[in-house]
């Protein structure tokens, strides 16, 4: 019988790193004869990447943007994330639930009692196994975003937002302590990667 593979989601604010490890991630993994998938969300499927092109720039009322992010996730959980962890694959999501905790509840204001329920409707049975929660102050973030790329639709929002946001992940982290591991994501990315593979050690 196939051993059940298991589920890790990167989070964090935008800019605070957490793309930069995914690929550290999965080489620490294959080098332990895993075989991992790495994915994301919004997207990570052919609907779920047109559904990501309309959220990163389209304007849109506060649930229609939650409704769309786990129209998303169910999609992305029907095609990628069950079928790979069935197979015995180890699933690297850059975000998860916890991103709709933070951006559409903690930053938009959606109630986040509508937040759990779309939660234990869209599922109710599975969690990531590990979350790896990048934390660095809205400054450091906003330096990194600036100095990369033309801003999205959530990258514009005020610093304000993504305080926010980093609170509902630290509310988050502290709600479910077993799966979180926050990252202290203002030191180096050698320091930061060693965090990242004690962490990993842990759940092999
Ligand atoms: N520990 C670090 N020290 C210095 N720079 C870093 C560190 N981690 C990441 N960076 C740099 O910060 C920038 C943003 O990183 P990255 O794209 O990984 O952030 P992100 O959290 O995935 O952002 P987004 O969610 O918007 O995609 C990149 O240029 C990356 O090289
Ligand atoms: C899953 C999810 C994502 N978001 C936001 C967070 C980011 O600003 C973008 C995705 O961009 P990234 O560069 O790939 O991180 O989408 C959100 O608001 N709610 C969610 O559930």
């Amino acid at each position: 019988m196939t051993t059940r593979g298991k589920f890790i989601s990167f989070e964090g604010i935008d800019g605070a790193g957490k793309s930069t490890h995914i690929g550290f991630v999965k080489d620490f993994l294959e080098s332990r004869a895993k075989t991992v998938v790495s994915s994301r969300e919004p997207g990570g499927t052919p609907l779920g990447e047109k559904l990501r092109d309309l959220l990163l720039h389209e304007k849109m009322h506060l649930e229609t943007e939650a409704l769309l992010m786990f129209a998303s996730r169910r999609e992305h959980m029907a095609q990628v994330i069950e079928p790979a962890l069935n197979a015995g694959s180890w699933v690297l999501s850059d975000r998860f639930t916890d991103a709709s905790f933070a951006y559409q509840s903690g930053g938009r204001g959606m109630d986040r009692g509508k937040m759990e329920a779309l939660e234990a409707w869209v599922h109710p049975h599975l969690q990531p196994d590990l979350t790896l929660l990048f934390d660095v102050p809205l400054a450091v973030a906003r330096e990194r975003l600036d100095a990369t790329r033309t801003l999205d639709k959530f990258e514009q929002e005020q610093d304000e937002f993504f305080a926010r946001c980093r609170a509902e992940y630290l509310r988050r982290a502290a709600q479910f302590p077993a799966r979180f591991a926050v990252i202290d994501s203002t030191r180096s990315i050698d320091e930061t990667q060693a965090r990242i593979g004690a962490v990993l050690e842990t759940l092999l």
